[in-house]
């Protein structure tokens, strides 16, 4: 697994890489690829539990999923999101529940959606040996607050917030930061402010590296944000095979002799 020194020293040379993974089969496929950092994103509320945001996933979800994830991957660097109201509110929880992803989990380090809240809590936390990725920008989890999904950092009082909390987490330790959703020359910006390398999302190209969510990149949502990129059609692939499976059973070409078997001793039982 890459160290945090490796990350810092990539990014003066290549962009890193960062993907999503939420099962063992598809972090196995984005760890051989080379991919640095695996994110078990919260976006597994959108991607493989069927809701509409990422608030209702809890910390048993994002457990069980970053194990998955850890037991499938050699290489990269295993990242847990860490879900709406499972940090922030209380000292404690937000220590156990972070903790529970490297103890449990096996995950290398954990996200935290950021804010003013976070600073003390980054300190805290890099302190006790979890490894901390802030995120700035858009922050998902603030859907209600927002009334959506809208691009940040447009205004200069919002810009110069984002700066400023991107600038106070690396004094707190974080040894990373996601940007999301937020102007390309404000990256720019961020990025040139911090030793820390940056990792955009709708973020241009001027971040230290790069993250998508992987059901976008392969081409298997639905929907995707008009920032991801498809790179693959893996949503037609599966279409095409499950129509080819219901057609061949239905008209019995599937299963032909050889995916059958008989066992002539069954005679001398019925
Ligand atoms: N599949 C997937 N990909 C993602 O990148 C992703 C998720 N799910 N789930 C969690 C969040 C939600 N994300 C989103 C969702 C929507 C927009 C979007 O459509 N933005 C619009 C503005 C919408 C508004 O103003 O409310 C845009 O045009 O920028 C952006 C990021 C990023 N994350
Ligand atoms: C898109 C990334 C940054 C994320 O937070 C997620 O997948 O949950
Ligand atoms: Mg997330």
């Amino acid at each position: 697994m890459p160290t945090v020194r490796d990350l810092r020293a990539k990014a003066g040379e290549a962009a890193i890489t960062m993907l999503t993974a939420y099962d063992a089969p598809t972090a196995a496929v984005v760890d051989e690829a080379g991919v640095d950092i695996i994110l078990v994103g919260d976006s597994l509320g959108n991607t493989n539990l069927g809701y509409e945001t990422t608030l209702p996933v809890t910390v048993d979800d994002m457990a069980r999923h970053t194990g998955a994830v850890a037991r499938a991957t050699d290489d990269a660097l295993v990242v847990a999101d860490m879900p709406f109201l499972s940090i922030g509110v209380d000292e404690a929880a937000s220590v156990e529940n972070a903790g529970r992803m490297l103890k449990e989990a096996d995950a290398h380090a954990v996200k935290l959606e950021c804010g003013p809240h976070t600073v003390e809590l980054t300190e805290k936390l890099v302190r006790l040996g979890i490894p901390v990725m802030a995120h700035l920008g858009l922050t998902p989890q603030h859907v209600n607050q927002y009334g959506g999904y809208p691009r940040q950092g447009t205004d200069r009082k919002g810009a110069e917030r984002i700066l400023e909390l991107a600038e106070a987490h690396e004094a707190a330790g974080a040894f990373s930061l996601v940007l999301e959703h937020v102007p390309s020359n404000l990256a720019a910006d961020v990025t040139a402010a911090l030793d820390i390398p940056t990792i955009g999302i709708g973020a241009g190209p001027d971040c230290d590296g790069q993250v998508l969510v992987v059901d976008d990149a392969i081409g298997l949502s639905e929907w995707s944000p008009s920032f991801s990129k498809q790179f693959g059609n893996v949503r037609e692939e599966m279409e095409s095979a499950v129509g080819k499976y219901v057609s061949a059973v239905e008209s019995g070409e599937f299963p032909a002799d050889e995916h059958s078997h008989e066992e002539s001793d069954l005679e001398d039982i019925y």
